[in-house]
């Protein structure tokens, strides 16, 4: 059972709790990765919640621009004291569920870590690494990943950027040649960072290599003063994660040493001479971490929607189910299950995607080491769709958790808004959703025409090889998994088979894809949420623990199957893997499992194992407190200093001493 077991709670909670026919703490554990880990992060977690410095001095709701950032800043460069006292690596921690909820909206300093940091290390060389290595560790330098521009963030050959090598001198020069050209975005570039790592066309004797990596100093390091040539500042207000510390850059004739462009691919060697990497898109490869990374983070930040919402959702209570009977628990409406318990079978689908993501791309990145690029495109393709999906998932899923709770989930004091902020905003960063299902489908299609060829293909989508021929009415898991591929598989061929007729009316390959582009979205989407699917059901069997947890597992597991087909049918029907009798039974055995799973959802949230103050949501508190806890927050509000607010004098007292002189 869950350590928390014994504390206080409000009866409708602890009834839930009651009913837990599971052992929590072993879900705990599963999650985290094992006992030990789960050790470690409430190790951490408690070193977390006894330090002070964490107290927000006032709800940063409240605060100014300027001061919230101030207030995270503060605490982001105490947090990087505090782990080096406890000599404990704090990429470590930020990725840690531990770190969650110390910094409300944005941290000014991840894009160093988490961008930056892999950038220097996964494209400079050994020498070049060890020397800004050792500034990075001993702080002198802060960084930022300078990529997009206000012109372009997508495509990327239409950077505007230069930087222009001048032989006689062995500098770089680089250029912001006109106002698109300027740098737009980086996390941390405003005001935090004194380097960046600078995405640049690369012009050597006159010729276009291409974007290109370069290591620059844009400020001071004693006075933190921007340098002659650089124009840095805070590109404003955003819908969410403000105190990120977003910025924009420019440079006029900037020049740097010919060995701050990052080497470890390719290199500008002194007399100009350009050696090329060994496949073109390498210096691409922080985007690809970054990727994989995102759908672990998605994940997590829907752990906490849906613990907010379910813990809620159980302490409300509204309207008769049954004419003249109590106010039943919100939670036993279907509705409410259908909207809820779909989005905790999709934490665990995205948690199992994300582990055998970060599995492939050690695997793949260690092979590449050795010189062997043959998988990046694969990696490439399921690092992308499943950025893609896992944001697009979360970001609907926490929308929906929040809808789930009526009115309170709209509040400020609910933390739906700023989940909800940061969720959606990674279907924009790191690559744009539809940019990268694009990205998915070109690889598909590729596959697709070269097994018709007859050629061999990589094993996630060896299955475009030949018509899947699931077996009809098998409605077993692996029976759902066939009949997925068969669905996939006629997507795919219907669509290149489009592609086909549209070029064979004489229209240009690139004018035919676009016009099939809807299409193609479809396929890479179904491709992706086929290979999630699969991941889940393999996980699942693979477990080990006790019978109910792995009842809880197999349960979920079946859920996002008959929800994804139901969601899906018509791609079944129309591939004839499942008849609508299938549909209809699948969509019978979703609600019952709707049933089944409600008297357990409460424990399987907790066994996310957040803390109120991780949570920061009234509605989500672990003692259920909820409406207390709502009054008390508002009453936090500068409005309620005075009973009659200053503005009431300004404003509204002059307009009510005129009165009305028309009566209209
Ligand atoms: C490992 C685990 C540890 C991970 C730790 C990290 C934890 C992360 C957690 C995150 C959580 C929270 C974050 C909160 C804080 C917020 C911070 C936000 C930080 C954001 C940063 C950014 O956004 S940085 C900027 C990102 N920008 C982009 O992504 C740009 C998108 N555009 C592109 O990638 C490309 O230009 C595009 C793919 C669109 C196409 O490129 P293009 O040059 O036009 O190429 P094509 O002609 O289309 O294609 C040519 C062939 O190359 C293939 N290809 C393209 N890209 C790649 C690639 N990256 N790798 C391999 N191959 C690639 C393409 O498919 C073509 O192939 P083909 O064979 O010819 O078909
Ligand atoms: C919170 C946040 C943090 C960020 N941090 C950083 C950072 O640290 N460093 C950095 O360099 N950048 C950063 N970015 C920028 C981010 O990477 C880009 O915004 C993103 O890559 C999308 O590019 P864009 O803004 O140019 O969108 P656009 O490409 O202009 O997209 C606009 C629309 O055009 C569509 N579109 C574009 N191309 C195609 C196509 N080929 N086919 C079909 N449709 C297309 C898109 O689907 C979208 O609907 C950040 C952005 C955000 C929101």
């Amino acid at each position: 059972m869950s350590s928390h077991e014994t504390r206080p709670c409000v009866p409708d909670l602890k009834k839930e709790r009651l009913k837990c026919d599971f052992n929590v703490e072993e879900l705990t554990n599963l999650i985290d990765g094992g006992k030990e880990k789960t050790a470690l992060r409430r190790k951490l977690r408690s070193v977390i919640s006894s330090e002070s410095a964490y107290i927000d001095p006032i709800p940063p709701e409240y605060m100014s621009h300027e001061d919230q950032f101030s207030n995270e800043l503060r605490k982001t460069c105490h947090t990087a004291m505090l782990m080096n006292k406890q000599n404990i690596d704090i990429k470590t921690l930020q990725l840690s569920k531990a770190y969650i909820g110390v910094l409300k909206d944005g941290d000014p300093l991840w894009v160093h870590y988490h961008v930056f940091i892999p950038s220097i290390t996964g494209q400079s060389d050994p020498e070049q690494q060890k020397i800004w290595m050792e500034k990075i560790r001993t702080w002198k330098i802060f960084g930022t990943y300078a990529q997009t521009e206000l012109g372009h963030g997508t495509f990327l050959r239409g950077l505007e950027t230069t930087a222009t090598y001048d032989r006689e001198t062995r500098e770089f020069i680089l250029n912001s040649p006109t106002i698109t050209a300027t740098k737009w975005w980086p996390g941390g570039l405003g005001h935090t960072v004194n380097f960046a790592a600078v995405m640049a066309q690369l012009y050597v004797g006159g010729k276009c290599y291409g974007p290109h990596m370069f290591m620059v100093q844009l400020r001071d390091e004693n006075t933190h003063e921007s340098l002659p040539g650089v124009t840095l500042g805070e590109i404003g207000p955003r819908f969410g994660l403000n105190t990120n510390g977003n910025g924009f850059l420019r440079f006029d004739h900037y020049r740097i040493p010919r060995r701050n462009m990052l080497m470890k691919h390719a290199q500008v060697l002194e007399d100009g001479t350009y050696v090329k990497p060994s496949h073109s898109k390498l210096s691409y490869g922080t985007m690809v971490r970054v990727r994989v990374g995102i759908v672990r983070d998605t994940c997590i930040q829907l752990q906490q929607a849906v613990t907010i919402a379910t813990r809620y959702s159980a302490v409300r209570h509204q309207s008769e189910l049954i004419p003249g009977e109590p106010e039943p628990q919100i939670l036993d409406y279907q509705t409410q299950q259908f909207k809820i318990l779909p989005q905790i079978s999709s934490v665990f689908a995205l948690f199992f995607a994300a582990n055998s993501v970060i599995d492939a791309y050690y695997s793949v990145t260690a092979q590449m080491d050795l010189g062997d690029m043959s998988l990046l495109p694969e990696l490439h393709a399921l690092s992308s769709g499943l950025k893609a999906l896992s944001a697009s998932d979360a970001s609907r899923g926490v929308e929906i958790c929040r809808l789930s709770c009526g009115g309170h989930g709209y509040l400020a004091s609910s933390n739906f808004p700023r989940l909800y902020t940061q969720t959606t905003c990674a279907i924009t960063y790191e690559g744009e959703n539809t940019v990268l299902w694009l990205q998915v489908a070109r690889y598909i299609i590729k596959s697709y025409r070269s097994a018709q060829n007859g050629n061999n293909l990589k094993h996630s989508v060896s299955y475009l090889s030949k018509q899947p021929r699931p077996v009809r009415g098998d409605l077993s898991n692996n029976g759902l998994l066939e009949a997925f591929k068969a669905a996939v598989f006629k997507l795919v061929s219907d669509t290149e088979g489009r592609i086909q007729r549209v070029c064979a009316k004489g229209q240009n390959y690139h004018m035919a894809w676009n016009q099939c582009s809807l299409q193609l979205l479809k396929c890479a989407e179904a491709h992706t949420r086929f290979y999630v699917c699969e991941q889940f059901v393999r996980k699942v069997e693979m477990a080990k623990g006790t019978e109910n947890v792995k009842k809880i597992l197999k349960n979920l597991c079946r859920l996002y199957l008959t929800h994804h087909v139901s969601v899906n049918s018509g791609d079944f029907l129309k591939s004839g893997s499942l008849s609508q009798n299938d549909i209809a039974v699948l969509e019978e055995e979703m609600c019952s499992l709707l049933e089944v799973l409600r008297p357990q959802a409460v424990s399987i949230v907790d066994a996310f194992d957040f803390d109120d103050g991780q949570l920061n949501s009234c509605l989500g508190c672990w003692d259920g407190d909820v409406y207390q806890r709502l009054y008390d927050e508002a009453l936090k509000s500068p409005l309620n200093k005075t009973d009659v607010p200053e503005a009431y004098y300004k404003y509204l007292r002059p307009l009510m001493q005129v009165g009305l002189k028309s009566s209209l």
